[in-house]
């Protein structure tokens, strides 16, 4: 089956510093796929190309099937592609409902002039977004704070408001960089709960950076270990695990 991320000979360089070197990755549709890797591996790097906040030096991201690599971030969240990013500071002065309410609709070229000469349909449209966000919030479990302040929200509120936030979206495909840092246990276990929810019921296909293991092992199949730019393997958590050439990388030595 055609992989809904296609990731081809990407190169990136800063300066005279290569930390991506030719590589290739495959994202399959419906998986979650994790991506782990030492520190400086150049995960958050090839994350951004894919998102398309960064260019690449030469190869190509294709999007079921599709070249994105000269598309922008925002091109590419209209086909589908987002990435949670942290509530913004004046997004923190907004309540959790205001928050999801916010997020543009998914729209390609004149739709987005099209419903806007109708009248009522504005007032239409604002009413069925609004349902949404309730919709979404009891989703992420955060109806409770739908009136809260998102600032006043705890650190894994935040993360399952920004996971809420691509909910309002239909994506297709989410990266998420980080999500697990900062964020208590109880929290973590709602927030990999709906993630496997949005990947299992609503079909979501998740990229998945992380530090955390338990989470990476919980969630992700398979696991793509980075290591300075390059794929140095790719499978099952508990071969990689397993795996000395991993290990090495990780800990600088031989497992005991
Ligand atoms: N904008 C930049 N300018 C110069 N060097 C950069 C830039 N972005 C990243 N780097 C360098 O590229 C290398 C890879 O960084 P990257 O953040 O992609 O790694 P990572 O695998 O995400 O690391 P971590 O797990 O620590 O977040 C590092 O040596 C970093 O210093």
């Amino acid at each position: 089956m055609m992989p809904i991320i296609d990731v081809r000979n990407i190169r990136k360089s800063f300066g005279g510093l290569t930390v991506i070197d030719d590589c290739s990755i495959q994202v399959a549709k419906g998986s979650i796929t994790g991506m782990i890797g030492p520190n400086g591996a150049g995960k958050s790097t090839l994350f951004n190309i894919i998102a398309g906040s960064l260019a690449p030096d030469s190869g190509e991201v294709l999007l079921n099937g599709q070249a994105i690599t000269h598309l922008s971030a925002n091109q590419r969240f209209h086909k589908g592609l987002l990435r949670t990013f942290q509530i913004a500071h004046e997004f923190s002065h907004l309540t959790s409902l205001e928050n999801l309410m916010m997020v543009p609709p998914r729209q390609e070229g004149e739709n987005l002039f099209s419903t806007w000469l109708k009248p009522g349909e504005v007032r239409r449209q604002e009413t069925e977004v609004r349902r949404r966000a309730l919709e979404v919030l009891d989703f992420v479990g955060l109806s409770h704070v739908r009136n809260e302040l998102a600032g006043n929200l705890s650190g894994g509120q935040k993360k399952l408001l920004e996971l809420g936030r691509t909910m309002m979206t239909d994506a297709e495909v989410v990266l998420l960089d980080e999500i697990a840092a900062g964020v208590n246990r109880t929290l973590l276990g709602d927030l990999m709960g709906n993630i496997e929810r949005l990947n299992r019921e609503l079909g979501y296909t998740f990229l998945v950076i992380e530090h955390d293991m338990d989470m990476i092992a919980r969630l992700c199949d398979p696991v793509i270990v980075l290591a300075q730019g390059q794929v140095m393997m790719e499978g099952a958590i508990t071969d990689i695990q397993n795996n000395p050439e991993v290990i090495e990388a990780y800990f600088g030595a031989e497992p005991a």
